[in-house]
């Protein structure tokens, strides 16, 4: 059963549908010839498809017919108008079908990246609209709405037109999961293009210097290094969608003396013109994928997954880089190991499940009063350390006081409702010339031994 939103959106899919067909066949139709130049619908049909699958069916079968009636109405039957338009309809229906059909077999992932690319123009435009424009060509002609001769040409210009209606779709359909995670650069660049292509845009509209027109294109593709895939489809197809529109009205820089030379020259340069911007796009979301990926896995590789802060692997390392400047520059820094008091009878009492929350608990206390410059790793199981650079031994233990306070003030609430109280012992060492980084981790765990060994519960300094 469809959700709520399902319904939402399959009925705002549905109208888009059909003011866009509605827009092909006014806005977009080059004159006299009537030929439509895009088929938005085909790529919102396709869209639909692949996310509500047959339930949207009927929600493109709907609008599709209700747009094409008005015009196989003209001059005819009311009977012949219903036939045709309905041959039309499943024409249109069918490629976006076959489209989802053909993707689910021969590319699972969908479009990943730009050498996807081809696939999708063989399986997701070119096999399912090659053979739904065969068919709506062979409908109008059985239907006398065109001659034998124009069967062709009428096949080639639905073809283009709906292939580029799915380019544009679908290009920021797939860009969408990106739309609010990641402009790699600041909105104001985003801006910044969009005024750009609107000044281009328009210069060539109110000057009639077309060549405005043709640097549309290298602006997109310096564009596309620097915005998500989402924001450079949808502006690369608002500024194809504007050039179309000159192009339907007789201006920009395509026009010839025969329309179907000037329609195939837009054509040419609008599909070569997405097909660039989309690969490129497509390329560089790949790039930031795999440098994310890099990064986390980096992260994860340094920090304790139950706590989140840094772990013994990562702290380590810092403990050395601590003790060769502190050598190097006669500075000082200070060591302190934090153990949970009798941990395993915490367990045995709460259950493991409560300890980890303990635990927890911890590492969120020992967060709060590390400084900024400070380090904090989970090195043991209830085991914690603590690096504090440029400390000396007072400073140290006053900070350790007020975690070993605050632990022991502050119950672990657990997620079946229980409150468990729990306390912290503390070793501290400061450096005063060791002679090595673990020679200073080995006097605060001896200090923490010491602590352990008077009654748990307190902070004590090396030696
Ligand atoms: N819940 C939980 N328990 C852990 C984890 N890692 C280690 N432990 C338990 O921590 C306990 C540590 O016990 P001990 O080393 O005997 O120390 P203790 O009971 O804290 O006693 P003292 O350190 O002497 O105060 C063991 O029972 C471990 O199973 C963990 O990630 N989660």
């Amino acid at each position: 059963m469809p959700t709520k939103r399902d319904w939402f959106g399959l009925i705002a899919s549905s109208i888009l549908y059909y003011l866009t067909a509605r827009a092909g066949m006014t806005l977009f139709s080059f004159q006299p010839a009537n030929i439509t130049l895009i088929w938005l619908p085909s790529g919102i049909g396709l869209v639909m498809v692949l996310t509500w699958g047959l339930k949207a069916v009927p929600f493109v079968v709907l609008p599709d017919f209700l747009a094409n009636f008005p015009g196989l109405l003209e001059g005819r039957p009311w009977s012949s108008a219903v036939f045709h338009t309905s041959i039309s309809t499943i024409a249109d229906t069918l490629a976006p079908l076959l489209a989802t059909q053909l993707m689910g077999r021969f590319m699972k992932e969908g479009v990943q990246d730009a050498k996807d690319l081809i696939w999708f123009l063989l399986y997701g435009c070119a096999i399912p609209v090659g053979l739904s424009s065969t068919l709506l060509s062979l409908n109008l002609l059985t239907g006398h709405y065109i001659e034998s001769a124009a069967v062709f040409d009428f096949i080639k210009m639905l073809f283009f037109a709906d292939c580029l209606g799915i380019l544009l779709v679908y290009q920021i359909y797939i860009g969408w999961p990106d739309a609010k995670s990641l402009v790699w650069r600041p909105y104001q660049t985003l801006v910044g293009v969009g005024i750009l292509l609107a000044f281009l845009l328009m210069a060539g509209v109110s000057t009639k210097q077309w060549w405005t027109y043709y640097l549309i294109l290298p602006a997109l593709v310096i564009a596309a290094f620097e915005i998500n895939l989402f924001y450079i489809a949808t502006l690369s197809s608002l500024s194809m969608l504007a050039m179309i529109l000159t192009t339907a009205h007789g201006l920009g820089p395509f026009i010839a003396d025969d329309p179907q030379e000037a329609n195939a020259e837009m054509m040419a340069y609008v599909i070569s013109a997405v097909l660039t911007i989309f690969g490129l796009s497509l390329q560089n979301s790949q790039l930031h994928r795999t440098e994310n990926d890099k990064r986390k896995a980096e992260q994860e590789a340094q920090h304790d997954p139950m706590t989140e802060i840094l772990n013994r692997r990562a702290f380590m390392p810092l403990l050395q880089q601590s003790y060769e400047h502190a050598q190097a520059h006669g500075s000082t820094y200070s060591v302190a190991i934090l153990d949970i008091d009798d941990f395993k009878s915490i367990n045995d009492r709460y259950g493991h499940a409560a300890g980890d929350m303990v635990i927890k608990h911890m590492a969120s206390t020992i967060q709060k009063y590390c400084p900024e410059q400070g380090y904090a790793a989970r090195i043991g199981g209830e085991e914690f350390a603590i690096l504090l650079p440029n400390t000396h031994a007072i400073e140290a233990y006053q900070r350790m006081e007020q975690i070993r306070i605050d632990f022991m003030d502050t119950l672990t609430p657990c997620e079946d409702g229980q409150l468990v109280a729990a306390t912290v012992s503390i070793g501290i060492a400061c450096y005063q010339g060791q002679s090595g980084a673990n020679q200073v981790l080995g006097d605060a765990d001896a200090a923490l031994y010491r602590a352990k060994g008077s009654g748990r519960n307190q902070v004590l300094c090396s030696p």
